[in-house]
């Protein structure tokens, strides 16, 4: 496992494995995760020779920023990141009234193959270490100086297909001897793989979960999600409601509206009815276009229609609010421009 990957008590074990004292772990830790050195010889209180013996059997990696873009509406964030093997991510930095919000990605690339979804056109790279995951924080930490109270695992990836890492990412950032951000503020959206949702529950932790929910019946999830040929709605909200006993964590639902998809007042109605048991709370977005698809945006007062249905039958509901809209692009658009540049580059 890479080093930043190891939770403090494994560091130890390491550490007395190279024949260095405990506390040598707490100060290697603490210059991985809080004062996010970049390379072993930034740590000037560990002995060169223990750096070296570090250097040889843990090679320290950092993710490299390759790109920012900034929001002259709201200030949002987006960047761009190089991995040590040469792929590239994309993570994304908001500031809200309550708090900075980081989402990050959890794969590169995805293997899900949503319609609408610019994240899976090249299909899956690899799945993100736990580091990785951790140091697209620490980097937007570095880069805006600002601390993060909020993260959601909403960028790249399908996190449940990446589902020891992403716990061993949750435990790490929210331990007190890490970030402590509190797990109460982390949210994990996925497409809906059932059995990890049961997984997910019996973990102990106390993040939200939000489904990708996108259609009202399984006909119409099918044509926008190919994982629902796998599970039906019926399955993935069971899994929900089981979430929601084991952990007391409500539920969050996204619905991302397609015009003349899935967004009539019809489809309102027959979501409410399936989900009106649940404690929950439902995000809609506006499909954002990509050009490879021809899906197009509901329009306002269509995606107001659906928001005023779903409340006349008692679902709590709010639109999501754009943010850097003059950034904007999908999610994964950033980092599918920047692949392609570089491939039409003799
Ligand atoms: C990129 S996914 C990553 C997390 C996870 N794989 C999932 O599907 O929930 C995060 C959210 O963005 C939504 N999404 C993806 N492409 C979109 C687009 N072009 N417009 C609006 N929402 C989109 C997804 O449906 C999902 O709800
Ligand atoms: S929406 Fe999520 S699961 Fe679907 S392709 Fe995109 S990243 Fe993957």
């Amino acid at each position: 496992m890479d080093i930043k990957s190891m939770t403090l008590d494994e560091l130890k074990d390491a550490c007395q494995q190279m024949g260095e004292k405990p506390f040598r772990a707490k100060q290697l830790y603490d210059w991985m995760h809080h004062r996010l050195a970049g390379s072993y010889d930034e740590m000037t209180n560990l002995s060169l020779a223990f750096r070296e013996k570090l250097k040889e059997q843990y090679p320290l990696t950092c993710l490299e920023k390759v790109q920012v873009q900034e929001s002259k509406i709201d200030g949002t964030r987006k960047y761009l990141f190089r991995l040590s093997d040469g792929n590239v991510i994309e993570s994304v930095w908001m500031k809200y009234h309550h708090g900075n919000s980081v989402c990050i990605s959890s794969q590169v690339g995805c293997r899900m193959g949503c319609r609408f979804c610019a994240s899976t056109i090249g299909g899956l790279v690899r799945c993100l270490t736990p580091s990785e995951m951790l140091d697209q924080i620490y980097r937007i930490w570095e880069d805006t100086g600002e601390r993060v109270s909020n993260l959601v695992v909403m960028g790249t990836g399908e996190p449940m297909d990446n589902y020891d890492n992403l716990v061993r990412f949750v435990r790490l950032l929210s331990s007190q001897e890490g970030l402590n951000i509190s797990q109460r503020n982390i949210t994990v959206s996925t497409c809906g793989i059932v059995p990890n949702m049961y997984k997910l529950a019996d973990e102990g932790l106390q993040i939200t979960l939000a489904l990708s929910l996108h259609a009202p019946n399984d006909e119409k999830r099918r044509e926008l999600m190919p994982i629902a040929n796998k599970y039906s709605i019926d399955e993935i909200l069971d899994a929900c409601r089981n979430y929601f006993a084991k952990t007391g964590r409500r539920i969050t639902f996204e619905y991302s509206l397609v015009g003349g998809k899935n967004d009539s007042e019809a489809d309102a109605k027959e979501l409410s009815a399936r989900i009106s048991d649940i404690n929950c709370h439902v995000n809609l977005i506006p499909v954002n276009p990509i050009k490879e698809r021809d899906y197009v945006k509901s329009t306002k007062k269509v995606v107001e229609n659906f928001k005023n249905k779903l409340e006349k039958y008692g679902i709590n509901v709010t639109i999501r609010r754009e943010m850097g809209a003059d950034i904007d692009g999908a999610c994964g658009q950033l980092r599918k421009s920047f692949i392609d540049k570089s491939n039409e580059q003799p």
